[in-house]
């Protein structure tokens, strides 16, 4: 018996699939390996779903939100208030990633963790409100051991009614004023790399500004800086939409459901999963490399190979919901090319 639900085991991915869909790659009508990284991705989905041919017609894009103490140091272009404004926006079917999920035809769930202001109630947004925000990190752990847990819990449990649901597909967003500070901050503890690598613009801060967030994470990383342990930074450091992200991504490991993971601050959430049980990594795949300067030092702590460089730097899940179609395409591809057999093409010279 594992003494955390994230340390339980997470689904394996099933070899002789991965075997036999390599092998399928390997006989259709192109040179091999001209598809590029389309080709392991379609291998890998193919071991994940246990399916030579696999197949994305059901994807589920879940967004978290949170609000941030670390605000108060000025270290956002934005208003604190566009956390809650962004809530009716997903639900209203006018945020960027609204319009991404209704193309392709994802479902979309909003779920606000907890906000200063509490959100009204909204059709559409499911309101947890575990606390008014996380607490100013850079006097204060951002959150308690408890409710830290009860974040990770909630994503944990979209998580595994996404897998009831028969999601082949899920996709975590978040919004949260402030988050890309929490993000480069947990980077930096979890990271060998020099702060100014992690930290950026965010949602766009000009030079001083940034001069205020390079000072806030200063003053949090010497405040908290013995912490190393994933959970202990995640809960001193991190955000409720962050820790609900984790726990998403862990739980879909768990019940064996593929992610795409969106941008930076998805990403951290990534490698915070990841370090708590090392299982996940074989569920993850990566959308893009983002222009948040932070976004590629983290995947490359990943060792991800992201399809899409874009210069994105939206959030929401955003990012993955762009690559969803190639991921598709991939699939199709895989599934629906002809062998050389089949065609009559004569395989080498
Ligand atoms: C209107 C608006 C919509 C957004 N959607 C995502 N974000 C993104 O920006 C925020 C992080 O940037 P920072 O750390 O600089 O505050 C997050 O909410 C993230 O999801 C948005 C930001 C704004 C302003
Ligand atoms: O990469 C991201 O996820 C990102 C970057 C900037 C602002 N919000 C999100």
């Amino acid at each position: 018996m594992s003494a955390f639900w994230w340390q339980a085991s997470c689904r394996p991915l099933d070899p002789q699939v991965a075997v036999q869909a390599l092998q399928r790659q390997a006989e259709l009508t192109k040179p091999a390996g001209a598809l590029g990284q389309l080709e392991p991705l379609a291998v890998r989905l193919a071991a994940q779903q246990g399916r030579v041919r696999p197949e994305l017609e059901r994807v589920c894009i879940s967004i978290f939100a949170g609000d941030h103490g670390v605000v108060a140091e000025g270290v956002s272009a934005y208003p604190q208030a566009v956390t809650v404004q962004m809530l009716g926006n997903f639900a209203g079917g006018g945020a960027a990633i609204s319009v991404l999920a209704r193309q392709l035809g994802a479902t979309l769930e909003v779920h606000n963790l907890g906000t200063v202001e509490p959100a009204p109630a909204m059709a559409g947004v499911c309101q947890h409100q575990l606390a008014p925000g996380t607490a100013n990190f850079t006097q204060a752990p951002a959150m308690s051991g408890e409710l830290c847990l009860a974040a990770l819990q909630v994503g944990r449990a979209v998580a595994e009614r996404a897998a009831v649901a028969g999601c082949q597909l899920f996709i975590g967003g978040e919004m949260g004023i402030g988050n890309t500070t929490a993000a480069s901050a947990l980077a930096c503890a979890l990271l060998d790399k020099q702060l100014s690598e992690l930290v950026g613009p965010g949602t766009g801060l000009d030079s001083a500004g940034m001069a205020r967030k390079i000072r806030a994470v200063e003053s949090a990383l010497a405040l908290h800086g013995q912490a190393r342990a994933p959970l202990d930074c995640l809960q001193r450091l991190g955000g409720l939409e962050i820790a609900a992200l984790t726990g998403a991504y862990l739980a879909c490991a768990q019940q064996g459901v593929s992610v795409l993971v969106d941008g930076f601050i998805c990403s951290v959430a990534a490698l915070l999963a990841v370090r708590l049980n090392p299982g996940v990594a074989d569920w993850l795949l990566f959308s893009h490399s983002g222009a948040e300067p932070g976004h590629r030092h983290v995947l490359a702590a990943l060792e991800a190979t992201p399809l899409l460089q874009l210069g994105l730097r939206l959030g929401e899940g955003s990012g993955a919901a762009l690559a969803v179609p190639l991921l598709r395409l991939a699939c199709a591809l895989h599934g629906q090319m002809a062998t050389f057999s089949e065609a009559a093409v004569q395989e080498h010279g």
